[in-house]
């Protein structure tokens, strides 16, 4: 991927019928491979207001269409296994045919006894306009379901993938349904829904699902796929929410305090969701991490005498982050989000996001402080550095008190922020 810096590009504006899905994919990251997001280091970095150019030729600015850096999620410690190697298909070569099942699925994900929930023949539509309403209620006509040996003797040059996958199940058992894609259809009373086109195993038909609204997603669609690029998934209307696990900060959030940048992260994930239009701050009530406000303000103290952040909370009798994320992942869950993309440059909340759950990340999404991005980019922050649109409050946090902070989460936490050489 090559990037160039033309401030003057004309942006290229993402028309406002895109669905988000497709907003979220406009990044400069456009053909990063999730796979390989997670062997890269995190040095990728660019001026929000920089335009790069893709493999298509395609620009996209970086502050119109996705308004952070986006850095594939660095491997900290070698004996950690991300997502990609503690999920097989991450990591197996890329054998999935249009016609087979997605490689962990579906058949050891899927109980069959949540296959064998009875589903009501027939769910009332409720849309706007009456007269659509028959067309709706009245899905694509399809023959009744054949076995897959009648299947087998129908069509004995079926492709080897539709034949194993159909064999590896059987026609006895329960079928297993996954979907291939899923687009917007725009109707002429000016609402739309999301046709989606599944695959079973049981036979060779293209089954379709009629969805109305953001709010059902499909599993199998949205689940990561080996070796896929982004637009892959752009292409099949696949998505990964952006997520923020965010610990409480009384003193950043309320207090302006200049010691650390946790309000400038909040207001910026806030941003950030509303402009991709979907997201979720998980908000935990875990202040000074963990040891809880009147702990935090004696460890400034002790600051003030010297000793960094860590060292101060161990002086305390504390451990030097005593946070914990089952309760996040159990809030994730809740809101059935199984992959994320995660903001944040603290590769130990990952490792405990992903810990003994479901809940993978699928990227990490580095929030880089105001401050050192103007530095970085060589900008004054007074006269400018810009503020995006739709900041909350517009906090930028700056000072050495901050840059001491930062550093020791650097040196001591392992975060991931690249550190300017003049600090
Ligand atoms: N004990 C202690 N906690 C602090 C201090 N400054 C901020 N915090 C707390 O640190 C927590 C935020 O943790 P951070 O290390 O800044 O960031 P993180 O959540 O681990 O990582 P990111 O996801 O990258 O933001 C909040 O609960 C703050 O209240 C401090 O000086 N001492």
């Amino acid at each position: 991927m090559a990037c160039d810096i033309s401030m003057n590009e004309p942006a290229v504006v993402a028309p406002s019928y895109l669905p988000r899905n497709v907003l979220d994919h406009m990044n400069p990251f456009f053909f990063k491979s999730h796979h390989h997001s997670h062997s890269h280091s995190h040095s990728h970095s660019h001026s929000h207001s920089h335009s790069c150019s893709h493999a298509s030729g395609t620009r996209y600015p970086h502050s119109q269409q996705h308004p952070v850096r986006q850095q594939p999620y660095a491997q900290p410690h070698h004996h950690h296994q991300p997502a990609s190697e503690t999920n097989p298909p991450h990591t197996q070569s890329n054998t999935a045919s249009p016609l087979s099942p997605p490689a962990d699925t579906p058949t050891a994900s899927v109980s069959t006894s949540d296959l064998q929930t009875p589903v009501p023949q027939r769910t009332a539509v409720h849309v706007l306009n009456p007269l659509s309403v028959a067309s709706y209620n009245t899905p694509p006509a399809t023959p009744p379901l054949v076995s897959v040996s009648q299947l087998q003797q129908q069509t004995p040059a079926a492709s080897p993938a539709s034949h194993s996958a159909a064999s590896a199940v059987g026609a006895e058992t329960d079928p297993v349904a996954w979907c291939t894609a899923r687009a917007r259809i725009p109707t002429p009373d000016g609402s739309e829904y999301f046709l989606h086109i599944y695959e079973n195993t049981r036979d060779k038909k293209e089954h379709l699902a009629f969805v109305f609204g953001d709010a059902i997603r499909s599993q199998s669609l949205d689940k990561v796929q080996p070796n896929e690029t982004e637009m892959d998934r752009v292409k099949r209307g696949a998505y990964v929410p952006l997520a923020r696990i965010h610990s409480e900060c009384f003193t950043g959030e309320i207090g302006h305090s200049a010691r650390c940048d946790c309000g400038e992260q909040l207001d910026e994930a806030i941003r950030l969701m509303k402009a991709e239009g979907s997201g979720v701050v998980v908000y935990l009530r875990q202040e000074g991490r963990g040891i809880g406000l009147g702990e935090k303000l004696k460890a400034y103290n002790l600051q003030d005498l010297g000793y960094d952040t860590v060292m101060a909370n161990l002086l305390l009798n504390h451990g030097a982050d005593e946070r914990t994320y089952e309760v996040a992942q159990a809030i994730l869950q809740d809101l059935g989000l199984n992959q994320i993309r995660l903001l944040t440059n603290n590769p130990d909340k990952i490792e405990q996001v992903e810990k003994n759950s479901q809940i993978r990340v699928v990227e990490r999404v580095a929030m880089m402080p105001k401050s050192w991005e103007a530095i970085e980019q060589g900008l004054d922050m007074e006269m400018d550095f810009e503020v995006k649109e739709g900041a909350v409050e517009n906090k930028i946090v700056r000072g050495k008190e901050l840059d001491r902070y930062l550093k020791v989460k650097v040196e001591r936490m392992r975060h991931l922020i690249p550190v300017p050489t003049s600090i």
